[in-house]
């Protein structure tokens, strides 16, 4: 993973700085957030957030990507130090065209993991293994990771990140959402408990 360049990044919650990466393998371009100062020993409030066109720049509501990315970021805010790293895997590393293929196949009624299953990829084709040398490059080791996905915990272990926290991330559940949180909880193991998540409307 190359590093190549930083800037500052204003945001409604925080002036944070944004740092692009460029993968040699794969000439994806990569990027991370961060605030505060990483170097010390204690770990580091982490989002690793892959990438959903759809849910993080054109406000859908068929997921809840764009409003983790925001309570992500203002988590990181509040504490005034953390890591945001931005992973351009999107539609789980199918693409776009791919994910908005599999959303037509949800509108006719299959299922996130049966849509995948039907356009002949498997329910989750992603890669954790750009986060190490991301994190490496700030000095971060340990995090306390934002996440409902015990497969995005494990893999990140598998690539010898120390995970020390999950830091559960339940927003956005809508009336639109609601079948693929309830998918995301039977069938790839998520962390839900859709009770305790709030309806918004
Ligand atoms: N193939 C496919 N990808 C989707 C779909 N909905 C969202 N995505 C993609 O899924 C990725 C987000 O993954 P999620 O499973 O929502 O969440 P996660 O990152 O695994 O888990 P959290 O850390 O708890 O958010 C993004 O890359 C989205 O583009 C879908 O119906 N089909
Ligand atoms: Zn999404």
């Amino acid at each position: 993973m190359d590093y190549v360049a930083t800037c500052k990044l204003p945001t409604p919650w925080a002036v944070f700085s944004l740092h692009a990466f460029v993968s040699p393998e794969s000439g994806k371009e990569h990027v991370a957030m961060t605030l505060g100062d990483l170097s010390t020993t204690e770990p580091v409030l982490a989002r690793v957030h892959s990438e959903c066109l759809t849910g993080d720049a054109l406000f859908s509501q068929r997921c809840d990507c764009g409003a983790q990315l925001e309570a992500a970021l203002q988590a990181i805010a509040a504490e005034g130090r953390g890591v945001l790293l931005y992973l351009r895997q999107e539609g789980r590393g199918i693409g776009l065209v791919n994910k908005i293929r599999a959303y037509s196949l949800q509108d006719e009624g299959a299922d996130t993991v049966e849509a995948n299953v039907r356009l002949g990829f498997p329910a989750d084709m992603r890669r954790y293994d750009v986060c190490r040398p991301m994190l490496e490059h700030f000095g971060v080791t340990q995090l306390r990771l934002m996440t409902n996905n015990p497969r995005k915990v494990d893999a990140l272990r598998e690539n010898g990140i120390e995970v020390v926290a999950r830091v559960p991330l339940q927003v956005n559940r809508n009336r639109y959402n609601e079948g693929y949180l309830q998918t995301k909880a039977a069938k790839m193991g998520h962390w839900f408990n859709l009770a305790d998540l709030p309806e918004n409307p």
